[in-house]
């Protein structure tokens, strides 16, 4: 059992407005996982609820085999959130030390050696920002930061990386420029789950979809739901529910 992420009849509610019902699907390594649904159908409650960030009201919810309450491996984990894209919250750092952050959850409480630098350095020209590694990270574009928070994630070795609308406000060519970068990574082992508006761009990508409107209407692979109704019945209002049993 390779499974990355592993979610079980998960329902949670804001007090008592349903965000997530019964939704069950897994993400296997080396999945890319396309996150779709209209606005306010739950996808951010979803990824929050698979990384541990909400408890679910019923339903498990597993990481890397292990029950998300209990996980403790949070270097494994790369999450852009859509704040952090939307220049929300940033620290006044500059993007090295942001990248060197990744390697925090390695190090512990001993000093970071040569080693770890040289892997931070490497992030930084994977996803090709050597040239700003000294400018402060609230000083970036978006297209910029998206790749600096990449980088961090890369530097802390994640094997899942977990994006939440990371191309909002940046325009065409650099959002090109930032998928080939995720298939490259994809390609490299690198397990990803992306919640994208641009439905073209998650059917070129994803290997996988996930389509929820609160419940979920499509899990599987991407040709199967380019030829289903799943997008037309989660993006109306008049469609069944498909129940997927695996
Ligand atoms: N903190 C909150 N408190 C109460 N309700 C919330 C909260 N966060 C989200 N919701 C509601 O839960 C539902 C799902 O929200 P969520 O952000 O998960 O959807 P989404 O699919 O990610 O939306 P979008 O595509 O617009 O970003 C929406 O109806 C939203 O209004």
């Amino acid at each position: 059992m390779n499974s990355v992420v592993d979610v079980r009849d998960v329902s949670f509610a804001y007090g008592t407005q349903p965000a997530v019902k019964d939704v069950s699907l897994t993400i296997e390594e080396g999945d890319f996982l396309g996150l779709i649904g209209p606005n306010g159908s739950g996808k951010t409650t979803l990824l929050h609820l698979m990384l541990g960030l909400h408890s679910p009201d019923s339903g498990e919810i597993e990481l890397f085999g292990q029950p998300v309450d209990e996980f403790d491996q949070g270097e494994r984990i790369g999450y852009v959130s859509q704040q952090a894209t939307s220049g929300g919250g940033t620290m006044p750092v500059t993007v090295r030390e942001c990248v060197r952050m990744g390697r925090f959850a390695h190090v512990g409480h001993s000093r970071m050696t040569h080693e770890d630098r040289e892997i931070a350095d490497e992030a930084l020209e994977t996803v090709g920002i050597t040239n700003l590694a000294d400018r402060r990270v609230n000083q970036l574009s978006g297209g910029q930061r998206q790749r600096a928070y990449i980088a961090r994630a890369l530097a802390s070795e994640a094997d899942l990386l977990a994006l939440d609308e990371p191309t909002v406000g940046v325009d065409a060519e650099s959002r090109d420029a930032f998928y080939q970068l995720l298939d490259s990574l994809n390609d490299s082992g690198i397990t990803i789950v992306l919640i994208e508006h641009d439905i073209g761009v998650v059917t070129d990508r994803a290997n996988r979809i996930a389509c929820i409107n609160t419940e979920l209407y499509h899990h599987g692979d991407t040709e199967s739901f380019v030829e289903s109704d799943a997008l037309a019945e989660a993006y109306g209002t008049t469609g069944t529910v498909v129940h997927h049993h695996h």
